[in-house]
């Protein structure tokens, strides 16, 4: 390929050198369709991906600016459970150049950024699958996410198993199994386990395929829906409407798993299906992988090493309806953490419940609806180990704070553990306006 010019129009420059947006060489001018609304004030305690916390919650509502009628083009979404938004990251203080990150899971090491979800890529986009609780006029109700107050919303799209997950592409299996005078794999229900034992897992690895559920998708029901006045308040979250489904599929489930005997130092990636005889057969015979469905987990990754093909990816890709990821993804960098409360800061929680006042029957949060759901979510956020890598090795006697709902948050972290040990509610109320409108800046 060397010595070819990269396709496409050049772009066209103003007398000034900047480049002028135009479709055709994709240099867009984006115009946010929203503000997100969301439980998170501050990158700091945001869950790193939407797995994480199923209780977190935002609203998003089209701007009148984008459609006269924001409604109409949201019509039909509310049939979907769940849906990609794609964002910017407003709040990563410039647009990024670096071509090798150090995700957290890594803990130090660097990898490709196209091979992480950091935040800090060249064009700044986020994408997250969010659960959709509700579609009211011209809003979305969302919960599951990993976006902070005011994030600046390009799209949103539903999200589509058959479309989006590798799982769900039946055809490709079909002919190999033809080929090899197979049987046809089993549709295995992977609807065992509640949603929450997705809780801390990448999406990647969480998908709903509805047929092997056997629960077809279904419009949630208009008596679900709040009014303005309830805002994001619903009474869904773990428990959920009924309509929705619930169960989704893990790499586990597959009896898929890494060995043990990983070192980043691998310079050979390796397929490990366990309990398959013939997990990757000689590159040029017709012997496919007996895996049925399930995504793969690549030993080694290419944490700092040369670019190691696997060895059969693209036909395992190809052929078998899977997804496959490298080891480190899977794995987190330390167990999760046990998450307790001083019996301070569980008075103080119950008191912010409780509109501030012992006795007051008023919840005073703007997106959860109890201590308990609050709570919860405090102990998702700190059970996954927000810290940075840095924080987490130089500065582990430190003091760490985060915002979520009205709630600030002070805690500590010992040997395998988080403690809270304030909860106070947030000086400022969350300005809940269009800061394109209001030209307040949100955030931190
Ligand atoms: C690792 S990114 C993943 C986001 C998305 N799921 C993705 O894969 O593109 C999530 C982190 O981005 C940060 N973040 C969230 N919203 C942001 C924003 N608007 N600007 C900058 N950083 C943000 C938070 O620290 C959060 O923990």
């Amino acid at each position: 390929m060397r010595g070819l010019e990269e396709p496409g129009p050049r772009p066209t420059a103003t007398p000034c050198g900047c480049v002028k947006p135009a479709l055709e060489t994709g240099n867009l001018l984006t115009e946010p369709i929203g503000y997100l609304e969301s439980c998170f004030l501050a990158k700091n305690g945001t869950p790193r991906q939407p797995s994480i916390c199923s209780h977190s919650r935002a609203r998003l509502r089209i701007r009148k600016s984008i459609f006269n009628n924001p409604e109409h083009s949201l019509m039909g979404l509310e049939q979907f459970s769940h849906v990609w938004i794609l964002f910017v990251f407003h709040k990563n203080g410039h647009l990024s150049c670096k071509a090798k990150v150090q995700p957290p899971r890594l803990n130090g090491a660097k990898t490709g950024v196209f091979s992480t979800r950091s935040p800090h890529r060249p064009n700044a986009i986020g994408l997250t699958l969010a659960k959709l609780e509700s579609v009211e006029g011209g809003a979305v109700y969302l919960s599951g996410i990993d976006m902070i107050h005011g994030t600046p919303v390009l799209d949103i799209k539903p999200y589509i198993a058959d479309y989006d997950s590798p799982q769900n592409l039946m055809e490709p299996l079909a002919d190999f199994n033809l080929q090899n005078n197979k049987p046809k794999p089993q549709t295995v229900s992977q609807c065992e386990g509640s949603n929450d034992s997705c809780d801390q897992q990448q999406l990647l690895e969480c998908s709903e395929p509805q047929h092997h559920c056997g629960t077809e998708e279904e419009p949630k029901y208009p008596e679900d829906r709040t009014s303005e006045e309830n805002y994001l308040k619903r009474d869904n979250t773990a428990e959920g409407p009924q309509t929705l489904p619930k169960h989704r599929e893990r790499a586990t489930d597959f009896d898929l798993e890494p060995t043990n005997d990983r070192s980043p130092s691998v310079t050979e990636e390796q397929i490990v299906l366990r309990g398959l005889e013939n997990s990757c057969p000689e590159e040029g015979t017709d012997e496919g992988p007996k895996s049925e469905y399930g995504a793969v987990v690549l030993q080694g990754s290419s944490v700092d090493m040369q670019p190691a093909p696997p060895p059969c990816r693209a036909r395992m890709a190809d052929r078998v309806p899977c997804s496959v990821v490298p080891a480190w993804v899977r794995e987190a960098p330390a167990a999760p953490l046990q998450v307790r409360f001083t019996p301070h800061a569980e008075k103080e929680l119950e008191q912010l419940s409780s509109g501030g006042e012992p006795g007051v029957d008023q919840a005073s949060f703007r997106y959860f609806q109890s201590a308990k759901e609050a709570r919860h979510a405090i102990e998702s956020v700190l059970s996954a180990d927000p810290r940075s890598v840095y924080r987490r090795k130089l500065c582990q006697d430190r003091l760490f704070y985060f915002t979520i709902d009205v709630a600030h948050v002070t805690c500590w972290f010992g040997d395998g553990f988080a403690e809270v040990l304030k909860i106070k509610p947030v000086s400022e109320p969350l300005q809940m306006t269009d800061p394109a409108e209001s030209l307040v800046s949100l955030g931190s």
